[in-house]
């Protein structure tokens, strides 16, 4: 506004905030940038001089790139300069920053960066002889048409076990290799929404913004597109429900990796590397269990554990130097070991408001893109004449009514929670569990053709289960408190399928639920893409993962 007769111009708050003058940092060779960036504020970092890697991606010489929401570290082999500059805020949907923080914080460090320091101390040397290592398998299998290794990251939260994940698919990409990536740790998506179990074959570099990178999408993307197959786990820990869940979904996923492997040369030769969620790694009852079966689904030949001296004793004992489960293994005497690595001094805890920011952001990227300007995108977008680029998507907004759709949703009692709708009475035969149906009689489908005889229970390894004891429940009318603001994944199979499959099935999407109209059993849904929204099975994050709030207005 202008103040009268003075020609005056009143401040808004941002002109309040003078950036200050990029700064250099020089590292010497060895040394690595560790750098803490918030939500909502960016920073912008420029390679000058010199390598520089984060996490295993090379950074490109004088491309800046922007971080936001990142704790991450720039590492350099042979010395480097970088420039660190603070870039603007980032205005957030509704004025709402994630994790319903109202604004940003800018920090005190370089560049507004929240924490910020040089570490001459690091573990690269180690994890780059991990490379090496499975590099040598690697060359074995190719010679002898055997399967590459197959690794398993253990440790506990906040050890480094996704960083180093990234490292070494970094290094195997950049050596030419198609590492196949498979994530087990639905609190943190990859290439997908959190509460996914997710895997893709890597043959091109990590974005270094983005972490993994964002979800798929048709528009101009800096680094080319990963297509993952995703399996939907709406649950935070694997050990929910037992594992009853986790462990069909997970033994799916171990199935088409490994179908995969037998069709793909590059796959086979290049292996598998799996990230798991740190709970399984701190002495919780029944880990060891879904450990060992996540050992015997892969096949797994390695095994790394960061930072447990009592994990890696456990291991050691139940694992090194015995047959991997490999069919081949008879023949080729093939064995596990079992590697103890150092964590690295700069892993940072990230506390539940971080990690929820970080959730959401993921959420929030998947429908709209990514909305931090960056001019490492627009160097590669189709759209160079901006010298900064957002990625940012269009969701349609669409209302659906409810009874059309088969919505179903976990009822299982969490870790920490005393007490749900579950229970397992409720999952008896006979009760209303099977899906299309409010009361069907055993056996029978919503239009009257019997599920004896279908073959799904008998020929199906992986649904041995009986569909009475998987706690799938139909949902029949729309929650108006609780479904609002929670995501749907649309399966691959049809809204009558049994519960097994349905539980089994990959995710083509996933819909918004911005609205609910109870009284008129209509939903409205934010959906990636337009056009009706296939009559699918829909699976309910209602638990996980959970409440989004502010994505749209
Ligand atoms: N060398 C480092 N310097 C700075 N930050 C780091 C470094 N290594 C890891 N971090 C950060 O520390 C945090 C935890 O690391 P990471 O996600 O790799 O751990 P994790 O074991 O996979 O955790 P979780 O079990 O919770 O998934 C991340 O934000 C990561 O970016």
């Amino acid at each position: 506004m202008s103040l009268p007769g003075l020609d005056l111009t009143e401040p808004s708050t941002e002109t309040y905030y003078a950036p200050p003058p990029p700064t250099q940092v020089s590292l010497s060779k060895g040394s690595e940038w560790r750098f803490e960036v918030a939500f909502g504020t960016t920073v912008r970092v420029k390679l000058l001089a010199g390598t520089a890697e984060l996490f295993g991606t090379e950074l490109a010489a004088s491309q800046t790139y922007t971080f936001s929401g990142t704790k991450a570290a720039i590492y350099t082999w042979h010395g480097c300069t970088l420039e660190v500059s603070a870039g603007e805020t980032i205005p957030l949907p509704n004025g709402f920053g994630p994790g319903g923080t109202n604004g940003a914080t800018r920090g005190l460090g370089t560049g507004g960066c929240q924490s910020e320091y040089t570490a001459e101390e690091t573990p690269m040397v180690e994890y780059a002889n991990v490379h090496f290592a499975l590099e040598t398998v690697r060359q074995d299998a190719k010679a002898a048409g055997k399967d590459g290794p197959r690794v398993l990251i253990l440790g506990p939260e906040d050890a480094g076990k996704s960083s180093l994940t990234k490292i070494l698919t970094g290094y195997a990409t950049k050596a030419g290799r198609q590492p196949i990536v498979v994530n087990l740790d639905p609190t943190e998506g990859m290439l997908s929404v959190p509460g996914t179990l997710t895997t893709t074959a890597f043959r091109s570099m990590i974005d270094v913004e983005e972490g993994w990178g964002s979800s798929p999408m048709s528009g101009p993307s800096p680094v080319p597109v990963k297509l993952p197959l995703v399996y939907f786990y709406p649950m935070q820990s694997p050990l929910d429900a037992d594992g009853s869940v986790f462990k069909p979904i997970m033994s799916r996923l171990a199935l088409s990796v490994t179908g995969r492997m037998a069709e793909d040369d590059d796959a086979r030769e290049a292996g598998i590397i799996v990230d798991t969620p740190g709970v399984l790694s701190q002495g919780k009852a029944g880990a060891l269990e879904m450990i060992h079966h996540i050992v015997t689904e892969f096949c797994i030949s390695t095994i790394l554990i960061i930072g447990s001296e009592r994990l890696f004793s456990t291991m050691v004992k139940n694992y090194d130097n015995k047959p991997t489960s490999s069919a081949s293994a008879a023949a080729s005497d093939e064995r596990i070991s079992v590697v103890k690595l150092s964590k690295s001094g700069g892993c940072v805890d990230r506390d539940a408001a971080f990690m929820k920011s970080l959730r959401e952001s993921q959420i929030r990227t998947y429908f709209f893109g990514i909305s931090i300007p960056s001019t490492a995108s627009s160097a590669l977008s189709l759209s160079a004449s901006s010298s900064a680029t957002k990625i940012t998507l269009s969701p349609h907004a669409q209302q659906l009514d409810f009874d059309s759709f088969a919505v179903y949703n976990y009822v299982v009692a969490t870790a920490d929670e005393e007490e749900d709708e579950y229970d397992p009475s409720q999952f008896g035969a006979g009760d209303s569990l099977l899906p299309g149906d409010a009361d069907p009689t055993p056996g029978q489908q919503e239009d009257g053709s019997s599920t004896a005889g279908t073959g799904l229970l008998s020929n199906n390894q992986l649904s041995l289960t009986h569909s009475s004891e998987i706690p799938l429940k139909r949902v029949t009318s729309p929650p108006q408190q609780t479904l609002s603001n929670t995501l749907l994944a649309i399966t691959h199979v049809p809204p009558n399928t049994s519960p097994p499959d349905i539980r089994d099935a990959s995710v083509m999407g996933f819909l918004y639920v911005a609205d609910v109209d109870a009284d008129r059993s209509k939903i409205r849904v934010l959906a990636p893409i337009g056009g009706r929204t296939p009559a699918r099975a829909l699976v309910w994050g209602r638990k996980w993962p959970g409440e989004v709030i502010g994505l749209v207005g």
